[in-house]
Formats: C-alpha cells, structure tokens, sequence
C-alpha cells in the first residue's frame, strides 16, 4: 500500500515523496522551465511555462487573448515528429497534494499536522522536463497513495506514471473503493511545506487541486483512429498536432475515443465527490467546442451514465457507508442563457420561457457567490436527485447547430449542497439544555456539476449568433480571468488582492464560478475535443482551431488555477458559520422543537381529557341530582296535590255530612239508616276497626251504631210488631230505643250516629294523611336509595306512591259513593217527613221543631226534649202509621232501584242482600302492609242482609 511508484530508469522522477501534503494556498512564482527536469528519452527545445510542452515554436493563439506567457509554447518539430517515442511523464499520480504517510496510518484517523512524509516517496530519478503537473499529489488523484492502480483494459504497470484509471468494478455502489485515499484525511493546512528536496514540489503544490483531462470524442463515422494531424495517446495523456501551430499537449488525464463515461467519472470526479462529501467544495465542469460531448460526459445516458448519475451514486453511497455522520442534500440547477440566469426546477417544461423572478448573484462572505432566489430541493434517494435533475435537463435550452443537432445553448449549472454532522448515538450525551443543540457541528460543502455551453464560431440564424455571442463572450471571459489568474501568478500576485482585478463580473459564468476559480474549491477540468475532420478543408480547418483553443484554455487553466481548498469548517448550530443555510441544525432544532411540542400537546391533550372526563363526570352527577331532585319534586307536588285534593274531598265530605245531619231526620224511627245502606253498615264495621286501631274507644259506639243498624232492623219488626202491640221493645238499647222508646232511631240517635261517624271519617282521614306522610317519607328516602344506586329503585317507588294513591281515590270514591247514598238516604227521609208533616199538621211542627232542635243542637245528646218522653212517643206513634207506609214506600223504591242496577239482590223469600260488595271491595286495594288497616274483613260488609 505504501510502495512508490518507482521510476523506471532514465525516466522522469515523481515528485517529491515530501510533497505528500497538500499544499499551502500561497502563490507561488513558478518557474516551470528551469526547475523542470527533461524528460530522458526526450528532447524539447523549450519546455512550456505552464506546464504543457509546446505544440509549436511559431504557435500564436489566435483568438485567446491570455498573455503568451500563459499559452502553451510550441514544441519544436522534431519532437512533434516523434509522437511515437516513448514518452516517459510524470502525470497527475503524483501531481497533486499527497497525504502524510505512515505504515500504521488508519485512513478513518484525522489528519496529522505533524505528519512527516514517507522517505520512500523521496525522488528515485530526475524530475522530468514534462512534469510540470506531475509532482504534487492531488486531493482529486487516487493515486496520491501511491497505489498501483492499473486499469481494466490497459493492465499499465505500477510505475505510478500513467494516470488513474478504474476498473470496470469501480462502478460498485462503494464510494470507498481501492481508490478512495487517505488524502481525504488532510487538510491543507495540515501539509509540510518544505522539503530539501522540493522546491519544485511546493512549486507545485499551488495548483494541486486542479485537473485538468482533456477527452476526444469519437468520429461521427466511426474512424476512431487519429488521423491526419492529430495524436491522441491516453496512455500517455498527450494530445499532438502535427499541423501549423502544433505541438504535444499533456494533461492530467487525457481520453481516447475508446474510453467509456465511467472512466472519465473516475478518473476526473470520484475522488472529487469524495472530498466534498468530506466537506471541501468541489466543481466539475465541462468545456468545448459545440458538439465534442460536454453533455454526453457530464449526463451520459442510459446505458453509459455521465458524470453526474455517477456523482450522484456516489454520493449516496458514502453516505450509506458512513453510519458515524448524518447527511442533508439539497440540490439546485440553473442555467445561463443569454447572460441571464434561469432557475431549471422551477420552471415548467410545458411553458421553459415562462416569466421567472429574475435571478440574480449575490456574494457572502459565507457561501461565496451564489444565486438568489434560487429553488432547492431536498432529496433522499439516488432516485430521487436524478428526477430532479431530469426535469431540470428538460427544461434547458437546446437547438440545433452545425455540429450539433440537440445542442445546449446555455452553461448549466447542478449545485448540491451536502450538510453533514455527527451523528449521535441515543445512549450519548443528548442537545445541549442550554442550546437545545448536539454536539458538534454542521458541515456544508458544495458539489457543482456544469456544463458549459459549446463555443461556436459560425451560426447560422440571428437568434443562434445572439446565443453564440452570448457563450462566446462568456467562454472568452473565462478564459480571459483564467489567463490573469495565470499572469497574477506568474508575477507573484497570486491570490489576495490580485483577484479584486480580475474580470469576474464580466459575465455570469465566471462570476459564478468565482470562488471555484479563485481556489476556494476543488476543481476538475474537462475539455471535449473532436479530432475528426468532417466536412470541407475550411471546416476542417476551423474545426482545428477550435481545438486547439481548447486544448490551450486546458493548458492555461491547469497551469494558472492556484486551488487551496480547506475543508468546510463545522457550523455549530444555525447561528454558526453555516448561518441559516445549515439546514441540517434547522431541521434538528426544528425537530427537537416540534418533539417539545407534541410532548406539551401530548401532556395538554391528556389534561384537557381528563379535565373534559371530569367535567362530563360531574355533569352527569349534576343531571342525576337534577333529576332526582326533579323527581323528588315532581313526588312532593304529587303529594301535596294528592294531600290537598284528600283535604278537598274530605271538606267536601265534611261539608256533606254536615249539610245531611241539618236536614236529615230519621222520620220513619223504624229503619235506621246507617244500617240499611250496606256500604254505610260496612263503612261503620270499618270504621269501627279502624277507629280500634287508631287507639280511641269507639268500639262500643260503633257497635252500637251496627248494631243500632242490624238491631233497629230487628227492632223495627220488633217495633213494627210491638208498635201493633203497643209496647216497645224491650231488648233495645239506648240508641235505638230511641227517645220514643219505640226502637227506631230518634233523631238525635241519628245525628250522633252521624256526627260519630264523621268524627270516624275524621279520623279515617287523619290517618289517611299520615299515612301519606309516611309514605312521602319512605318516598324520600327509598328515592334518596334510589339515586344513589342509580337505577332500578325508582319503578318500586313510583310504583308504590302511586298505588297507595289509587288506593285512596278509591277510597274516596267509595266514600263518595256513600255519602251519595247517604244523602239520597235522607232525602227519603226528608220526603217521608214531609209527608208525615201534611198528615199530621199539628205533630209535624212539632217533629220538625224537634228535629231542627236536634240537629241545630251542637250535642245531640246534650239537647234539652222539647217534650216530655211520653209526650214524644205518643207523637211518633200518631204519626208512625202514615209515615212507615211511606218510608217503606220509598224504601221499597230505592231497593227496587239497587235491585235493577244490580248492586242488590232479591232473596228467595223476599231478602235482600248486597251483590256487588265483595266483588267491588274485592277490587279496592289492599292498604300497604305497614299501615294499619282501615277496613274490616270484606265479609263482614257482605253479610249485611236486610230483610223488608
Ligand atoms: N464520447 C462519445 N462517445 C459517443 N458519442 C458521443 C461522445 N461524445 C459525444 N457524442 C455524441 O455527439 C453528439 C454531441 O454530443 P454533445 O451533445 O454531448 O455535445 P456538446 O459538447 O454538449 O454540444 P453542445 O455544446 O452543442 O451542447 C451527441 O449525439 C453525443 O451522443
């Protein structure tokens, strides 16, 4: 690996092995003529200033206007004569800058700035005479390493004197093939930069990193040979002409027709588009006359891919290989057409001539000069930057010339930006807190690809000789700026000052190529010849001129360009040297930044959702509260409404009962009414237990009135019999013995009976409302269960309130129903007095007077007789006889009337007895099971049976 190439004897040295270093960016004088070496096996007259031997002593540039110190000198024509001879040169293996060198050196180690050269890579023979590009090691040349590196076709020997070429598997998707070099590893400042035995070297050392190769398109028909004046030798990377002005040219590379796109890449741009993926800037671009296969190099096609595909492959591949750092690549493409700037990728194929914002060049002191608004896309794939790239070769401008029938009529410009940083493993320490930023910093380098439109001596249309002044112009101020830089270094002016007077804004060519131009950049040159003498002697002749106009700007621009690239500094951060184009930092930033967002989002996200949770949570409580206590509303407002329409029933009973006992008269004295209406014995049975339970001792009266009922009935035949007798009976008791003793019920029986069963009502009542009360409270509370649990109790509450409500309607009705009874009761009786009245004139004053008496009386029992007991009795008996026939008239109607509607049924024998009553207290509900009860045992009430 480390082994020099030796010299073979009697052949021009290599450079100095301590010209390893690349060089310092320092003008220098150079002296190419006498510190050159001549080759042995040669013999020049002169040896060119610039490096190239002289393709002839009488060579006049005619249209260049560099200074002829800066042109190639003619060779003389002995030695044109002799093309054939071997041509011992030290080519560009050894021309540009070479890394230091070491036995253990580990390529992937950064470079040592005390790094002493080889002493193997001291000169074993003479500096050659043509070596004037040959000496220092380049950081564009492979073969800085001193490699043997022998081509697929031509297996040249490792004698280091031939120039690089690939081999067929260098196309590998590898950017580190056996190419890639440790020269990457340097910097210039890193270089020594003396040697004892090198002054030649660090003469050489200001053009390291320019090549320049020269390649021969192949004749259109097909004869690859040279003929006629021109020798092409790639092996010896010599160009000659034989013709007037001619001469042997050497170049770095040079290529014959036989060579594919892939070994231009590589000798001309692989290890290029190494360093700027290191982070030095590097341009590539293409020259010549019109048709020589500038574009055909620098795009290839489908089969033989360009320079471009292959950068882009590359590219992509270093960056597969290089898991340590991380990338961004952004890529732009311009053209200049008429000294105007377009920007490809924003222009749309359909519509290339479409209005655009004009662009123009801006300098920094950061990025040089660039092109401003200028689109730049981001690209992740190889895919995916040659998309980009071909929708911007679609939109270039073509026409067809004279030799060329798809010509580019612009200088297209691919720039891609490579931002590369550090990469930081997830365990490592993370962004800084302070600056939110990783360690290390951003570095941004900037490949560009351009091809240059042809020169053009003849067009034939006005608007192809615009096109063709517009290139010629800018063609001639590159070459005119290349020719000062040369003169500049040539007097020793090289670099600083000196540039501020060099011709750069002349045109948008070499203003934009200024910072390539002017060193900061890696620079490989191709120059497209075409040999082949097409067409007439005047075209032929025409055609050589502009040949060697290329070939002497490749002279120039090899001998002239002073490159002292430095490795892209590391930005840190968007604020450091990158400024704001470090996009890699902004994306970062922007990353780390929307990372703390979506956290923050995250975080808010989760509150807002257990907050929304909570509140939701508490609205439902709050509805259920709502509704529970909308319910519990609802209940009480039932309750009240079901409490004030008792209340309402009960006054309205009240009412009744109080208007009956003012009228009603038991005229009769045999039947006593309460008794005969079944509901009405049955109410008072009730009552009777009823008022048992409620804890008053009514029984006794109760049962005087039942019995009053059942015993007045008896009584009444009794009556009926002992009135036909005469005597009273002597088994009533007091009620219905009566005042008159005649065992009817007195009127004032009546009343008590009917005042006793009001307060029995009353109190029926009263329990009625406690029992709501009860109720309502169990409502309440079971209700209060009931929304604690939620669900399921409610329906039992409701349930109950409401059949407790139905239970006491019905209880009502039925009251209602009696009281009706009642009342139709003593209507009849009313009547019957009234008949009694109209029979007995004198009694009835006095029966009526007696009955108001009682019933105005507020203590029925505490009224004082208006007449003496016998004095009344002989009054009911006078009137008895007409009255009871009435009574039992209407009586006999009212039955009669049951009878139909069917709430009575007539006996066998004559009796009488209820026929509804179980059914129709079978249908009154039952009381709650808590309450007491309020009726007595449906039987009781069904066995009333009234015998007429
Ligand atoms: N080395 C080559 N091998 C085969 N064909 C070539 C080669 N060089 C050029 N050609 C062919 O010659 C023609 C012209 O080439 P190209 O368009 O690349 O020339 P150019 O220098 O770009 O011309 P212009 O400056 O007018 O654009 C094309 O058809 C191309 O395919």
């Amino acid at each position: 690996m480390t082994t020099l190439p030796r010299p073979a004897a009697g052949r021009p040295p290599n450079g100095p092995p301590n010209a390893a270093l690349p060089a310092l960016p320092v003008g220098k004088t150079r002296k190419s003529t006498g510190a050159l070496p001549a080759p042995v096996n040669r013999s020049l007259t002169s040896t060119p200033k610039s490096g190239l031997r002289a393709p002839s002593s009488t060579y006049l540039p005619p249209t260049t206007p560099a200074p002829t110190t800066a042109l190639p000198q003619p060779k003389s024509a002995s030695s044109i004569q002799t093309p054939g001879k071997t041509i011992r040169k030290t080519v560009s293996i050894n021309s540009f800058p070479q890394p230091p060198r070491g036995d253990n050196r580990v390529s992937s180690l950064p470079p040592s700035p005390l790094g002493k050269p080889a002493t193997s890579r001291k000169p074993k023979a003479s500096p050659s005479a043509y070596s004037t590009s040959a000496a220092t090691p380049s950081f564009l040349n492979g073969s800085a390493e001193g490699k043997s590196i022998t081509s697929g076709a031509g297996n040249r020997t490792s004698d280091g004197l031939i120039s690089v070429s690939s081999p067929p598997q260098s196309r590998s998707s590898s950017a580190q093939d056996s190419y890639s070099t440790s020269a990457t590893q340097y910097d210039d400042d890193a270089a020594p930069k003396s040697d004892t035995h090198d002054k030649r070297s660090s003469k050489h050392d200001g053009k390291g990193n320019v090549l320049v190769s020269v390649r021969v398109r192949p004749d259109a028909g097909g004869n690859d040979k040279s003929e006629g004046e021109w020798m092409v030798d790639g092996r010896k990377s010599l160009v000659g002409y034989r013709g007037r002005e001619g001469g042997d040219y050497y170049y770095d590379n040079v290529f014959s027709t036989h060579d594919n796109n892939s070994r231009v890449y590589d000798c001309i741009a692989k290890r290029l588009v190494r360093r700027v993926m290191e982070g030095y800037h590097g341009t590539v671009f293409a020259y010549g006359m019109t048709g020589t296969g500038k574009t055909f190099s620098m795009q290839g096609t489908a089969s033989s891919p360009g320079v471009i595909p292959l950068a882009i492959t590359d590219i992509f591949s270093y960056i597969r290989e290089t898991p340590s750092r991380e990338f961004l690549l952004r890529v732009s493409y311009l053209e200049i057409y008429n000294e105007r700037i377009h920007d490809l990728l924003s222009m749309s194929t359909t519509n290339a001539g479409a209005q655009q914002e004009e662009i123009k060049l801006r300098e920094d002191a950061k990025r040089g000069v660039y092109a401003s608004p200028l689109k730049e896309e981001i690209v992740q794939s190889p895919t995916q930057l040659l998309r980009v790239i071909a929708r911007g070769d679609q939109a270039r401008r073509t026409a067809s010339t004279q030799f060329n029938a798809r010509s580019s009529r612009s200088h297209a410009v691919v720039q891609i930006v490579v931002e590369s940083r550090e990469r930081v493993s997830g365990t490592s320490e993370g962004p800084s807190k302070r600056t939110g930023l990783l360690p290390g910093g951003v570095r941004v380098s900037t490949l560009s690809l351009i091809d240059l439109a042809g020169s053009e001596k003849a067009a034939e249309t006005k608007e192809r000789r615009q096109e063709g002044s517009h290139i010629n112009k800018s063609l001639l101020t590159l070459g005119t700026v290349i020719s000062k830089l040369s003169e500049y270094k040539d007097k020793g002016k090289g670099g600083g000052d000196s540039t501020k007077h060099l011709p750069y804004r002349d045109s948008k060519l070499t203003r934009l190529l200024q910072g390539a131009l002017s060193g900061n950049s890696l620079v490989s040159i191709l120059c497209t010849i075409a040999c082949g003498s097409a067409g007439s002697s005047a075209s032929a002749n025409s055609h050589a001129t502009e040949t060697l106009n290329t070939l002497k700007f490749a002279a120039r621009a090899k001998n002239c360009i002073i490159s002292h690239a430095k490795k892209a500094e590391e930005a840190l951060g968007a604020g450091g040297d990158g400024g704001a184009r470090v996009l890699l930092e902004r994306y970062r930033m922007e990353i780390l930044e929307l990372r703390g967002q979506l956290g923050t989002q995250a975080k808010e996200n989760t509150k807002k959702a257990e907050a929304e949770e909570k509140q939701k949570d508490e609205e439902e409580e709050k509805a259920k509260e709502k509704e529970a206590e909308a319910r519990h509303e609802e209940q009480m407002l039932e309750m009240q409404l079901a409490r004030t329409a008792l209340k309402e029933r009960i006054e309205h009973l009240n009412r009744l009962i109080l208007s009956s006992k003012s009228i009603g008269v038991n005229a009769s004295g045999s039947y006593s009414s309460l008794g005969m209406h079944p509901r009405f014995s049955q109410m008072s049975n009730r009552t009777s237990i009823a008022t048992t339970s409620g804890g008053r001792p009514l029984l006794e009266r109760s049962s005087s009135m039942t019995s009053s009922s059942t015993v007045g009935r008896r009584s009444n035949s009794g009556k009926r019999q002992s009135n036909s007798s005469g005597e009273p009976n002597a088994v009533e008791d007091e009620d219905s013995v009566g005042e008159y003793g005649d065992g009817t019920a007195t009127l004032a029986a009546q009343n008590r009976a009917l005042q006793a069963d009001l307060a029995d009502k009353n109190r029926y009542i009263t329990t009625l409302e406690k029992r709501l009360l009860q109720a309502r409270r169990a409502s309440h509370s079971r209700t209060s269960v009931g929304f604690s649990n939620n669900k399921g109790i409610m329906v039992g509450e409701d349930h109950s309130v409401s059949t407790l409500m139905k239970e006491k309607d019905n209880e009502i009705a039925e009251l209602r129903s009696r009281l009706d009874d009642k009342d139709r009761m003593l209507a009849a009786l009313r009547s019957a007095a009234r008949s009694r009245d109209t029979a007995e004139g004198t009694h009835e004053g006095l029966h009526e007077a007696r009955a108001s008496q009682i019933l105005d009386s507020p203590n029925p029992n505490a009224s004082t007789p208006l007449t003496s007991p016998q004095s009344q009795y002989d009054i009911a008996s006078r009137t008895r006889g007409k009255s009871v026939d009435e009574m039992s008239r209407i009586l006999d109607e009212m039955i009669q009337d049951r009878v139909e509607s069917g709430q009575l049924v007539r006996g066998m024998r004559g009796s009488v007895r209820l026929a509804s009553t179980n059914a129709k207290l079978e249908n009154l509900p039952e009381p709650p099971s808590k309450l007491p009860p309020l009726s007595p045992p449906l039987g009781e009430g069904k066995q009333l049976v009234m015998e007429v």
